[in-house]
Order: C-alpha cells, then structure tokens, then sequence
C-alpha cells in the first residue's frame, strides 16, 4: 500500500472552452480526513465527477493507491477497486427498509462475497457506527433528512471503501445532526483509508478536517489545517469573507 491514497497529477478538465479543474496537482494520504472547499464553481464536485469515473478529463493523471489510473477506468472498476461516494442529494428507496439498505450496500461493494452469517454481521456493526440499530427495521422514507443522509453513509460504509467521498454531508441538517456527523466522520478514520469531503460549512469542516483544500477557478489556492485556511488572506478574499 502507498501512503497516498489519490494522486491527482496535472488534471485538467474542460466543459467546452471553460476550465472547471485547470492544472491540478495534490495528494490524498490514507488515514486523513481530507476537506475540499471554496466558493461555488470552484470545481469541487468536478473533482469528485473525476475521482468517480463520471466525467473524464482532458489532460492528466489521478492514480489510486500509486497505480491504478483513474481517468482510464469505469466507474464499476473504481467502485470495485474500493473508491465510494455519497452524493450530494440524498437517494434513498423509500420503501426498502434501513437494514435492507445497509445489506445492499456490503453485497455490492465486497469483493468477494460474504456468507449469510457475515453480511449479518456486517450490517449490525454499521448500523451501530452510523446510529441507525433502532431505525433498522423502518423504512427509509419514514427517517428523516438526516437520518437519511446517515443511512447513505452506512451504504457506502458496508461495502469497507478504502476511499470514501462525502458530497455536502451537513447540508440541511440541523446543529445537533451535524455535530453527530462530524462524530461519525471522525469515527470513520482508519490508517487504510482517505476521506474525502465536499462541505461549505466551515465550522463542521474545522471538526472532521485534517488538512483543508481550498478549490479556485479548478485550481489550488491553499492547503493547509483549517486555522491556517482560515488566516489566509487570499482564501477570506475569495471565499470566507464573502
Ligand atoms: N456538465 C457540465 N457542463 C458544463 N459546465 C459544467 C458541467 N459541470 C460543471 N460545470 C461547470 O464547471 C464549474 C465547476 O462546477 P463544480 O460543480 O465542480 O463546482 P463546485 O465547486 O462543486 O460548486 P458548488 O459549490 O456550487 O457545488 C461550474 O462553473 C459549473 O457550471
């Protein structure tokens, strides 16, 4: 295993004549957490798009784990390969139940399938790691916004994603969802995987975060902990002072 979970390495992606990623180098370390921010258009969930195998870019590299190359695979293959993604809006299947959920998302995403008794299993630990063991018999369009947005987390969680990409975790949520979510994400970190999160809520991004990227115009404008984001002149110009 390397220490960098993603390399993304001269990426540019191009929408017609406009650039939504221009140039862009960085890296993602196993056992991080790390934060993608800035303002709208930055490119953040182009990045996202890339990383998934949904938008294929015009130029350079993103290799996982120091080999695979992600602008040349399918999006099963990266699925396969244990990159997974909570998107943005939430979408569930009303009328499947919690626990049928969680059990969908450790079928698909194990690479080698599990035995009746594991995936049991399996399911009753993420249902307790993402708060749901008393939900797990409702069906899911009976939770609400943020237990749903829990329970799309422990779908991609089932599967044991060495990368997992969050798409605006908190938003919507009320102030105590949130501070359970940051609970959760940090409860999620291990040395053998990367988090990837897309989040405007600063406050929630300086608890879960340990480095920060702060997207402009597809580029890098800053790196560093949130306190240093937080301090730069340029960033508050851009995006935090606004
Ligand atoms: N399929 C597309 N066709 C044309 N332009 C696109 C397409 N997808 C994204 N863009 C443009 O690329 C730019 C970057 O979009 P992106 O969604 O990555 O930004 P973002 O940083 O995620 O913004 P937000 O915070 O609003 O979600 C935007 O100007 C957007 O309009």
């Amino acid at each position: 295993m390397s220490l960098t979970a993603i390399l993304v390495d001269g990426l540019t992606v191009r929408f017609g004549s406009f650039r939504a990623i221009d140039d862009l180098s960085l890296a993602i370390d196993y056992g991080e957490v790390r934060a993608v921010i800035g303002p709208n258009g930055a490119g953040k969930t182009t990045l996202l798009d890339v990383i998934s195998g949904i938008t294929r870019p015009k130029q350079g590299r993103v290799l996982f784990d120091g080999g695979l190359d992600l602008t040349q695979a399918s999006e099963s293959a990266i699925a396969r390969a244990g990159l997974r993604r909570k998107f943005q809006k939430p979408s569930v299947f009303e009328g499947l139940s919690v626990r049928r959920h969680i059990a969908i998302g450790a079928d698909v995403g194990f690479r080698s399938r599990l035995d009746a008794p594991a995936l049991e299993d399996r399911v009753s630990e993420v249902l307790e790691t993402v708060g749901l063991t008393d939900q797990a018999d409702r069906l899911a369009g009976e939770l609400s916004h943020g237990q749903k947005q829990w329970l799309e987390i422990g779908m991609v969680l089932a599967s044991d994603p060495k990368v997992l990409m969050l798409d605006e975790p908190v938003a919507g949520l009320t102030d105590e969802e949130t501070e359970r979510t940051a609970h959760l994400v940090r409860a999620l970190v291990r040395p053998d995987r990367a988090i990837v999160v897309v989040e405007h809520d600063m406050d929630f991004v300086e608890r879960i975060a340990d480095r920060v990227t702060v997207l402009h115009e597809g580029r890098t404008l800053f790196e560093g902990s949130m306190d240093r984001v937080r301090a730069d002149a340029a960033v508050v110009d851009v995006y935090l002072g606004r």
